[in-house]
């Protein structure tokens, strides 16, 4: 099976590119980065670290799409919903872990998943979609009236967006496990005079620094104890191995949006 990585310059590319490599049955069929970036041209094995192959880093994703059998995408939400685009176009696998993608960019998503297998989720990791489904569990268990529910993640420096994806994924969680609409409960920033928590509601807290990789805790706040769901990633691999997967998952698939629950099982 053929993988082609767009984005394959970036954090998550390269890690792609190795995991891909080494996974019996796959090889790297081709990789794409922005246009004008100083990587188109190079070799995509070679900036990931492995012996060269040949494979050149392109810029023009639609020949990309049609020369490999799924594409796997951890780039930006605009680059995403053009890669949607060729997905439905060609028909061709598409896995997706980029976050930050706004409610019409996630409608648009689910249209180009009527013509193609897309598998999206915030987080690959098989511990955090175990954690969604606690989540999801222990919120059902213990409404409004028993616990506050506050989500806190913290990130590397050079990450964009805020909440990260999975950490809005454990809210909407908590949320189904509530039977209520994460829109509807959401408290994702707090500055000044707040007056007292809202019964009911869901907060995030972002914290950005460093190289860290990706802690997310849920906390269940009750009187005088509190239940907290902890998941910290020590390496991208983990998301790497997921996304992976998930494109050998999805082989014979019909089109339509699948989860990485789905994937895994859970
Ligand atoms: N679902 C999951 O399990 C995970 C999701 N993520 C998400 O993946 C995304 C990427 O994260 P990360 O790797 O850290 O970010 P990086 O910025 O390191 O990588 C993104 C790469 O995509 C490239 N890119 C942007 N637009 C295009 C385009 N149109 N065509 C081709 N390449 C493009 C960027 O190029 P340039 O640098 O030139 O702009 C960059 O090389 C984020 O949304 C992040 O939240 C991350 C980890 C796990
Ligand atoms: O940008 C990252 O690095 C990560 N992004 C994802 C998110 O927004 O949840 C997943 C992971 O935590 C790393």
């Amino acid at each position: 099976m053929k993988i082609g990585i767009v984005g394959c310059a970036g954090r998550m590319g390269r890690m792609l590119v190795n995991e891909t490599a080494k996974t019996k049955g796959l090889e790297v069929g081709g990789g794409t980065d922005l246009p004008g970036s100083p990587f188109i041209g190079k070799d995509v094995t070679l900036i990931a670290g492995l012996e060269e192959s040949g494979v050149l880093v392109g810029d023009d994703a639609k020949v990309l799409f049609e020369t490999v059998d799924a594409v796997i995408d951890f780039t930006a939400p605009a680059a995403t919903m053009k890669h949607a685009q060729l997905a439905a176009e060609t028909g061709t696998i598409l896995v997706v872990g980029t976050t930050g993608l706004s409610n019409d960019q996630k409608d648009e998503l689910k249209v180009a998943a009527q013509k193609a297998p897309i598998i999206f989720a915030p987080n690959m990791s098989v511990g955090v979609n175990l954690a969604f489904a606690l989540v999801e569990k222990v919120a059902s268990i213990l409404d409004k009236d028993v616990a506050d529910i506050e989500i806190v993640e913290m990130h590397h420096k050079h990450k964009v967006d805020a909440p990260s994806g999975t950490a809005l994924g454990l809210g909407e969680a908590a949320a189904k496990g509530r039977g209520v609409n994460l829109d509807d409960v959401a408290v994702r920033t707090r500055d000044g005079f707040t007056g007292a928590r809202e019964d009911g509601s869901i907060g995030f807290a972002t914290l950005r620094g460093g190289d860290v990789v990706g802690d997310h805790t849920v906390v269940f706040a009750c009187e005088g104890e509190r239940i907290e769901i902890t998941h910290k990633a020590s390496s991208r691999e983990v998301f790497a191995k997921g996304a992976v997967r998930a494109a050998k998952w999805a082989e014979g698939k019909a089109p339509g949006l699948y989860s990485m629950r789905e994937v895994l099982g859970l």
